[in-house]
C-alpha cells in the first residue's frame, strides 16, 4: 500500500532522513521505534506531507505523492495524528471532531454522516460533546485527536507516540481503538518510544536509528532480536503477553490478534 525508497529528508541544516526504505502492507500495523533523534516522526511527516523528501520515492498504491501538499495527501486517505497537545482546549469535542472534516465541511450531509459514523466507532465525542476539550484526560483526549482524524474516513492513519503521557488505562484505550481501527480495514504506522507498548499492538516492527532503518520484521521477530531486547527491552526477549498494550488489544471479545483478517 505504502512504500518509501531511499528517502533522504531534512530540516535545512542538512539530512535527518538518509535514505529510508519502507513498507506498509494493507491492513497491517507498523510501529516504527527507535532512539530518540532517530528520524520517526520525521519519517510521519514525509508521507503526511508536512516535509517533502529531496530524494528518494514515496507511493501510495503504487502513486507517487512524495512532495504532494497535506491536503492533497488526506485527501488520498492518508492522516496524521500528531503528538499530543492537538486539539484546541477552549472548543467543545464536537467543534475539535468537525474540524477534522474541513475538507468535507461544504458537503453538509456527508459530514453529518461521517460524525455520526465517528460517534459510533468512539462513543466518547457524543457522550462529551459539548464539553471542553481541555477538560478531558489525556487518554480521553488522544480519542478525541483520533476521532478528529477519523472524519475523513482515512485509509492509512499514521500515529505520532498514541502512548505519550497516558496513564495504564489511557493506554489500554488507545491501544484497543487502534486495534478496532485495524480490524475495520485501517492500515495504521505508528511511531513508539515506548517499544514494548509499540511492538506489543503492532503487526510489523522497524527499527530506526540515525535517520536509516536497522531493521524491519514482523513485530514478534523485531521483538524477539537479542540485540533489540537487550538494547530497548531491558534484556530479554518479551512474550505477546507481557505488553499492557497487547493484553488491552486483545479483550475476550475478540476472535483474532492484532492484523489478523477482520472477522466482520
Ligand atoms: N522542525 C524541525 N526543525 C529542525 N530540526 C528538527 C525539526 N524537527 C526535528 N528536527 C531534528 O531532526 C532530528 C530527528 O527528529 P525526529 O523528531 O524525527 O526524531 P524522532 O526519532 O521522532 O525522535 P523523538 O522521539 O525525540 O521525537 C532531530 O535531531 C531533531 O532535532
Amino acid at each position: 500500500m505504502l512504500q518509501l525508497k531511499a528517502v533522504v529528508a531534512g530540516y535545512g541544516g542538512g539530512s535527518v532522513l538518509q535514505g529510508v526504505d519502507l513498507e506498509c502492507a494493507e491492513r497491517t500495523i507498523t510501529c516504527v521505534v527507535g532512539p530518540n533523534g532517530a528520524g520517526k516522526s520525521t519519517v510521519l511527516r514525509v508521507i503526511s506531507g508536512l516535509l517533502a523528501p529531496t530524494q528518494g520515492e514515496i507511493r501510495l498504491d503504487g502513486e507517487p505523492i512524495g512532495g504532494r501538499a497535506p491536503d492533497e495527501i488526506l485527501r488520498r486517505g492518508i492522516a496524521q495524528v500528531p503528538q499530543s497537545h492537538a486539539l484546541f482546549p477552549a472548543m467543545s469535542v464536537q467543534e475539535n471532531v468537525l474540524m477534522g472534516g474541513y475538507l468535507i465541511r461544504k458537503d453538509r450531509r456527508l459530514l453529518r454522516e461521517r460524525l455520526d459514523q465517528v460517534e459510533q466507532r468512539l462513543p466518547i465525542v457524543a457522550d462529551r460533546a459539548r464539553d471542553h476539550a481541555g477538560n478531558l484526560s489525556g487518554g480521553q483526549r488522544r480519542m478525541v485527536e483520533i476521532a478528529r482524524c477519523l472524519m475523513l474516513d482515512p485509509r492509512l492513519i499514521l500515529l505520532d507516540e498514541p502512548s505519550l503521557g497516558l496513564d495504564p488505562r489511557g493506554l489500554a484505550g488507545v491501544a484497543e481503538v487502534i486495534h478496532e481501527l485495524n480490524q475495520a480495514g485501517t492500515t495504521v504506522l505508528l511511531v513508539e518510544q515506548n517499544v514494548r507498548l509499540g511492538l506489543g499492538i503492532a503487526t510489523h516492527g522497524v527499527v530506526m536509528e540515525g535517520g536509516r532503518v536497522r531493521l524491519t520484521g514482523t513485530a514478534a521477530a523485531v521483538r524477539d532480536n537479542p540485540e533489540i531486547a537487550s538494547l530497548y527491552l531491558g534484556g530479554s526477549p518479551t512474550k505477546a503477553g507481557d505488553s499492557p498494550w497487547t493484553n488491552a488489544s486483545r479483550p475476550p471479545s475478540h476472535t483474532g490478534g492484532p492484523g489478523s483478517p477482520p472477522t466482520a
